[in-house]
């Protein structure tokens, strides 16, 4: 399984890849995820070009510490193939894949990404994947998608075709997407790997994309498709632990390391049972506090 748990993936912004601007100073945001587009957001003319220019930057800029996405074509236009092998060849750490209906996209996808890591002397294995899901078909099939292959690090949901797909279109209570959001949700958490909620495509809503955020992260997801810097440090002040819940998050730490000095994996702090689960969470909190710059360097936390 690729290193799932491990990274944050908070934010995963969308740059046209025919854009040179947005591609060469697409680092300077701070999104934990970087998506290079080769697809919707590229004219059929441009296909080539954009290839060249991500394929370029991707040898040539610092992206720091991003981890840097391509969504390639889909697998049944004719750019598809080279859109892999380029970007493999260029080192990519994740392809996603559009409009992903079953897990036999997905094998195939291994397949030809295998092959070219074979063919480009990469190593077996480095190039992860991951697949949006646009449609009705998509969403039923999740499970078995986000399954299909241990390259998998997540699966995205992808509201725009998916509301078309199901010939209705999106409202500001998201009651339409209810469904495919518990279906990617669960999918993900299934088989282990992040699950991304959609992107929100109306720039002159912030309060809108704010409500959003804020639900899609009580239902559990690691984080949104992107298409604008601006929702960046929005994202991250929803995914932001409190004051509150940091030092709690430290005293269970500190409790349950307590406990299995004496032996115990289960302790009662303030009247609550604190076990694996709740240390778990409170792990959570402490790397979404990092992230977050809150902690110095003893761990205490930052006013902001
Ligand atoms: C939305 C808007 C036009 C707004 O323009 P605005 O002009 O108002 O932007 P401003 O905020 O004024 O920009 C301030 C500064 O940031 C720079 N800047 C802006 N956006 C940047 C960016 N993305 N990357 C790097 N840089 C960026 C800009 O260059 C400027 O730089 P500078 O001049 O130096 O100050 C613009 O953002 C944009 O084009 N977004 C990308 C759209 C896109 O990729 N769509 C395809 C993916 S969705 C899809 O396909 C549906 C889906 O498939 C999804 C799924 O599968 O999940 C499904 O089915 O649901
Ligand atoms: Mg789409």
């Amino acid at each position: 399984m690729a290193d799932n748990g491990e990274r944050l993936r908070r934010t995963m912004m969308f740059v046209p890849g025919n854009n040179p601007a947005m591609v060469k100073d697409a680092g300077i945001y701070g999104a934990d995820s970087i998506m290079f587009d080769l697809e919707d957001a590229v004219s059929m003319a441009e296909k080539d070009a954009a290839r060249d220019l991500v394929y370029e930057a991707l040898q040539t800029q610092d992206y720091g510490n991003a981890e840097l996405v391509v969504r390639v074509n889909g697998s049944d236009t004719p750019y598809y193939a080279n859109d892999v092998k380029a970007m493999v060849k260029a080192g990519v750490d994740v392809i996603r894949l559009p409009k992903t209906e079953d897990a036999g996209m997905i094998e195939d996808l291994e397949k030809d990404v295998l092959a070219a890591e074979k063919q480009f002397g990469r190593e077996e294995g480095s190039t992860h994947l991951m697949a949006a899901i646009e449609s009705a078909k998509g969403v039923l099939n999740a499970p078995e998608i986000a399954a299909a292959s241990d390259r998998m690090i997540g699966i995205a949901l992808s509201a725009e075709d998916y509301t078309t797909d199901m010939k209705t279109h999106r409202y500001p209570d998201g009651a339409e997407l209810e469904f495919a959001r518990n279906m990617v949700l669960h999918a993900a958490r299934a088989a282990g790997i992040a699950a991304f909620d959609t992107v929100f495509t109306n720039m002159d809503d912030p309060e809108g994309f704010y409500r959003e955020t804020r639900y899609i992260h009580q239902l559990g997801f690691d984080g949104k498709s992107l298409v604008n810097p601006r929702q960046i440090a929005m994202v991250n002040k929803v995914y932001e632990p409190t004051e509150k819940e940091i030092e709690n998050a430290k005293n269970v730490i500190n409790a349950i390391e307590e406990a299995r000095r004496k032996g115990s994996g289960v302790i009662s702090m303030n009247g609550q049972m604190v076990d694996r689960p709740v240390v778990m969470r409170a792990q959570r909190v402490m790397k979404l506090a990092k992230a977050s710059n809150l902690l110095d360097e003893e761990g205490n936390y930052i006013e902001k």
